[in-house]
């Protein structure tokens, strides 16, 4: 049976702070703030394959009060989840994110963000759409107080149809 996961993250913007997305490092004067790199269209994709699964989410998988998460490649938790979905016998189909920033442009590192994220999940390229917008100029992206993305993800639970609870 096939099987829909949504995500959703936002992460605040702050001097001094890497940006890193789909496990690229961005040139950027203002990163986003985090306990891991704050990755935040990994962790909405990790969230929407979690989704799928009916397992939680990242939260309860990668704990933000663990020390083992301080600075974590969310790129390499993306593999994690990954190989827990391969574990319990799901496989993921497709996926496709979005990501609301004000600044910087970024479609110059959309391909290299989905390499990243597919090679991570072990897809190819084609399964992993990945898009950009600004939120033209309102709101807290727009005030480029911070950024946000959403993912939806497609799973075959493996399973004839309700057979999982
Ligand atoms: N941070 C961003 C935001 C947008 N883009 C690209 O620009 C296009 C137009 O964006 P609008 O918000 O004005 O609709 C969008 O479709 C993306 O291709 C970007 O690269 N980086
Ligand atoms: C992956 C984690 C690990 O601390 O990353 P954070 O940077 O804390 O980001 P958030 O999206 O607030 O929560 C997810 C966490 O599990």
């Amino acid at each position: 049976m096939i099987r829909i996961g949504h995500g959703y993250d936002v992460h605040r913007m702050q001097e001094g702070r890497r940006l890193v997305l789909g496990g690229v490092d961005i040139p950027c004067e203002r990163g986003l703030l985090g306990h891991s790199d704050a990755d935040v269209v990994t962790h909405a994709l990790m969230d929407a394959i979690l989704g799928a699964m009916r397992a939680g989410d990242i939260g309860k998988l990668f704990p933000d009060t663990d020390p083992a998460y301080e600075g974590a490649d969310s790129i390499k938790l993306l593999s994690r989840v990954a190989e827990l979905a391969r574990s319990r016998g799901y496989r993921i189909l497709d996926c496709d994110c979005t990501i609301g920033a004000q600044v910087p442009k970024l479609a110059p590192f959309r391909e290299q963000m989905r390499r990243n994220m597919a090679d991570a999940m072990g897809l190819d390229l084609g399964s992993v759409g990945l898009k950009a917008t600004t939120t033209e100029r309102l709101g807290f992206v727009g005030r480029e107080e911070g950024m946000e993305a959403w993912a939806v993800a497609l799973l075959d639970d493996g399973c004839t149809e309700g057979a999982r609870e």
